[in-house]
């Protein structure tokens, strides 16, 4: 069906006169999982609030499967757009069973048809056989998937997730967000969630807008935001990486104090884009391999242990600092030279920003 998903154009959001959103454009394709992700106050709440019907937007359009659910002089409400939601608190009913949570909004059903779709759902989200206990006696990732199949079961056009997994620990976090993903995926459900955790964005989304400041800096798959970041604000936030000074040498290739790349180079760093050549190359801790054949040296300036690798802070020559995830019996010590070797597959490189830019 032409339209079918989540179509945000060109929306914009305030508190008084405050504004908190603006020409924030993104579309979540049918039974795709898109993610609004950013810091805390960017606006991502009050976006997924104004698709639900909680928010009215100021301009722009919110429409659904093609029909335009909210403008500056539409206002589809909540209760009638088809829309589930699933928040942080699980906000289940703690006077009913999990099988009365998960049927609260299918009281249209006949009971026969109500107990069978409860049952599915019960099913869907691993929880069968527990109907009859009441939310107090389930851990907070069941009470979690219970809020999750309740959502569900009336088979909403879409689904919110609000900060769904915040409420757990670390290990139960990722698992559950594996989880989620699965269902959605087998229930076709077009979802759209909301996180400031990357690696949670990243496990459960196909689509991820970064946000900054009430606006949408880059809307892409994760592979895309990690590696052709739009612009600093992105490399910087997804991943991890430094900027280290360079000068394109030629309309494919780039110099910088690790040697030449010459590979793709970006757009907005061709030769004629710029009229110095000068340029920031941003290298990810997966782009320096150590190799101690390598004639090129750093000192180790700082080292976290990760389990299977180390994430190593090494000291340049030039007093400029790199990443580098080394296996972790590689074991060396602080202060310790050691050799590296760049692998950098393509170029990711920014313009550098002049002195005012910069202090911007
Ligand atoms: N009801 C409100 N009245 C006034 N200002 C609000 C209201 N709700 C949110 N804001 C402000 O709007 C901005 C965006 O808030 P929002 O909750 O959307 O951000 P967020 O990215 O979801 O943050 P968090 O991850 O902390 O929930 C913030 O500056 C916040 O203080």
């Amino acid at each position: 069906m032409a339209g079918a998903g989540l179509q945000v154009a060109g929306i914009r959001l305030a508190f008084g006169k405050a504004m908190v959103v603006d020409a924030l454009d993104f579309s979540v394709a049918e039974g795709e999982i898109g993610c609004l992700l950013g810091h805390s106050g960017c606006g991502k709440t009050t976006v997924l609030r104004a698709i639900a019907g909680l928010e009215r937007i100021l301009a722009g359009e919110i429409s659904l499967d093609g029909q335009l659910l909210s403008s500056l002089y539409r206002h589809i409400p909540a209760e009638a757009r088809g829309i589930g939601m699933v928040f942080q608190d699980y906000a289940l009913f703690p006077h009913l069973t999990v099988a009365g949570n998960i049927g609260f909004g299918l009281k249209g059903l006949a009971a026969a048809a109500r107990e069978t779709r409860v049952g599915e759902l019960l099913e869907l989200v691993g929880l069968a056989g527990s109907g009859a206990k009441y939310p107090h006696e389930l851990s907070g990732g069941q009470q979690q998937r219970v809020a999750l199949a309740r959502a569900l079961a009336p088979r909403p056009r879409l689904l919110l997730l609000d900060e769904p997994f915040s409420n757990l620990d670390v290990e139960l976090r990722e698992r559950l967000g594996q989880e989620v993903r699965t269902i959605l995926k087998q229930t076709g459900t077009t979802a759209l969630l909301v996180t400031h955790d990357q690696h949670e964005a990243f496990a459960v989304a196909d689509k991820v807008g970064v946000m900054h400041q009430g606006v949408m800096k880059q809307w892409a798959t994760p592979y895309e935001l990690y590696h052709e970041p739009a612009d600093r604000f992105v490399a910087n936030f997804i991943g991890e990486g430094v900027l280290l000074p360079g000068k394109v040498t030629g309309p494919q290739c780039v110099e910088f104090e690790l040697g030449e790349i010459c590979s793709l180079v970006p757009r907005s760093c061709c030769p004629e884009c710029l009229g110095d050549g000068l340029i920031d190359v941003l290298v990810r801790p997966d782009d320096i391999l150590h190799d101690d054949a390598s004639p090129l040296r750093a000192t180790v300036l700082g080292k976290a242990f990760r389990g299977a690798q180390f994430l190593y802070t090494l000291g340049l020559p030039s007093g400029h600092k790199l990443l580098s995830l080394v296996p972790s019996h590689h074991d060396h010590q602080l202060g310790e030279a050691i050799g590296i070797r760049m692998e950098i597959d393509h170029v990711i490189a920014f313009p550098r920003l002049t002195q005012t830019q910069a202090h911007a």
